[in-house]
């Protein structure tokens, strides 16, 4: 089907549609039949725009990478709430997004292609998808599925706070979602599982042997964990067969049963690992191109998980942490020369502290066990017969001349009103700030009087 046509075609189309479908609650089949519509026309749109790009045509040449602005959601998303930090994505600006920071980050931009957001998709809930009758796959982006609505009880909770009429030209020239770099998964309540296959008892066994401890599953509720098990598929590669292309466009997750895979950085060899590990993740989180040719240096028994299923779960739940800490790493100048998957890893080892107005977070003499960035607050560093030598501020660190130097702490440092810090233990803070530790060495206070 055509993604537009002219008013009288979609109203045939949509006369057909409720012909056969006969709803019970018309105005609410009304609602998802267009949004619906409305949801394909915009994606086709985005495609064409896509395309274009792809060819070096920029269709909206006033549009500017570096814009940060809020995705739209689709009419139900229109409540209003303040816009937060987590909202700013960096879109690609065009006119048919909406630049309202006001406006309800209601979906990411993936759910274009996958499908329309909001209510309109049948809504399953991780309980009900674990029920095979639950699980039929309904394509809300066909026209030709059918267009029940779903019941009140699966019905996102969103409080209506504008009770007023909408114009009819609400929402025109706008996409209901938008594409763009994004670390945020979804709700669960507008998604449903695509390639869900109940394991076989054998297959549970040794899924539970290779992956039960896997920090991927640490973390998610046994609903969760049913799901991502009885998402993934099983993939035998034989030795020498690659998995992973740099520069692809990423499709899935993998787990390693069996095997060791060997990774490649512009044709060099940059890592290595085994049973229980995963990869291919980056692509997945950050829509981008795959960052490592991926080998399989010996015969490997692999599980794969689909993008979106883990997007909607694992992203929220194993990877959350990474989406916590994304922005504030990357905002964090001494961390600039750390690369995507450099950044993920040490996201994945940061812990967080609070303290409050007076608490002391390191103390002068003291052995150091942790490197410290603050998230929010201030604090003052102390130094005995000195009195305050620095004030520290959001975005600041400490706790390295310890570190770097493997000394006692050289100073004391105390919250001087609720501060929030993500820590990073001593092995991690060798192990994965890579060449953020040279531009540390430099910054290092007192470097003069240790070498
Ligand atoms: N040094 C590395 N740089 C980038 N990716 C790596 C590296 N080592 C392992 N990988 C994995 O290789 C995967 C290739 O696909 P992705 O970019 O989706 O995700 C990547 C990581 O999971």
């Amino acid at each position: 089907m055509p993604s537009s046509q002219g008013p009288a075609d979609e109203l045939n189309l949509f006369s057909k549609k409720v012909q056969e479908e006969q709803p019970e609650d018309f105005l609410q089949f009304a609602s998802n039949y267009f949004n619906r519509r409305l949801e394909q026309q915009r994606v086709f749109i985005r495609n064409q725009e896509a395309l274009a790009l792809s060819k070096g045509i920029v269709l909206f040449p006033h549009a500017s990478k570096h814009d940060s602005v809020t995705a739209a959601g689709s009419l139900q998303g229109s409540a209003t709430r303040p816009s937060t930090a987590d909202d700013q994505d960096v879109l690609f600006k065009s006119p048919f997004v909406d630049h309202d920071p006001h406006t309800t980050h209601l979906v990411e931009g993936e759910e274009s292609e996958e499908g329309p957001s909001g209510i309109f998709k049948n809504n399953f809930n991780v309980g009900q998808a674990a029920d095979k009758n639950a699980t039929k796959v309904v394509d809300p982006m066909a026209p030709d599925q059918a267009l029940s609505p779903p019941p009140q009880s699966a019905l996102p909770r969103r409080s209506v706070v504008n009770p007023q009429p909408l114009p009819m030209n609400f929402n025109a020239e706008r996409r209901t979602s938008v594409s763009g770099e994004t670390l945020k998964p979804s709700n669960f309540d507008d998604w449903t599982p695509t390639n869900y296959t109940e394991k076989t008892k054998e297959q549970l066994n040794r899924l539970e042997k290779a992956i039960g401890k896997n920090f991927l599953f640490n973390k998610l509720d046994s609903d969760s964990k049913k799901l991502v098990i009885n998402s993934l598929e099983e993939k035998s590669v034989k030795q020498g067969g690659e998995i992973i292309k740099q520069g692809d466009e990423g499709d899935y997750f993998y787990i390693v049963e069996n095997g060791t895979v060997d990774f490649y950085v512009n044709h060099h060899k940059v890592n290595t690992s085994g049973p229980g590990s995963s990869f291919g993740e980056l692509a997945l989180m950050y829509n981008s191109p795959r960052a490592a040719t991926v080998i399989a240096s010996t015969d490997c028994i692999l599980w794969a998980l689909d993008r979106l299923t883990f997007r909607r779960i694992l992203l929220g739940g194993s990877f959350k942490k990474r989406i916590l800490y994304d922005d504030f790493l990357k905002s964090m100048p001494v961390l600039k020369s750390l690369s995507t998957y450099d950044r993920a890893k040490l996201a994945d080892a940061l812990d967080t502290e609070i303290y409050q107005p007076g608490e002391t977070i390191i103390r002068e003499g003291d052995s150091g066990e942790n490197f410290y960035f603050i998230e929010y607050g201030q604090a003052e560093v102390t130094k005995k017969g000195q009195g305050v030598i620095a004030r520290l501020k959001k975005g600041d660190y400490f706790g390295e001349v310890a570190l770097l130097n493997d000394l006692p702490r050289q100073a004391t440092v105390t919250a001087t009103e609720k501060t929030k810090v993500a820590t990073l233990g001593k092995s991690g803070f060798q192990r994965l700030l890579g060449p953020a530790v040279e531009v540390l060495k430099l910054n290092d206070p007192t470097r003069n009087v240790h070498h």
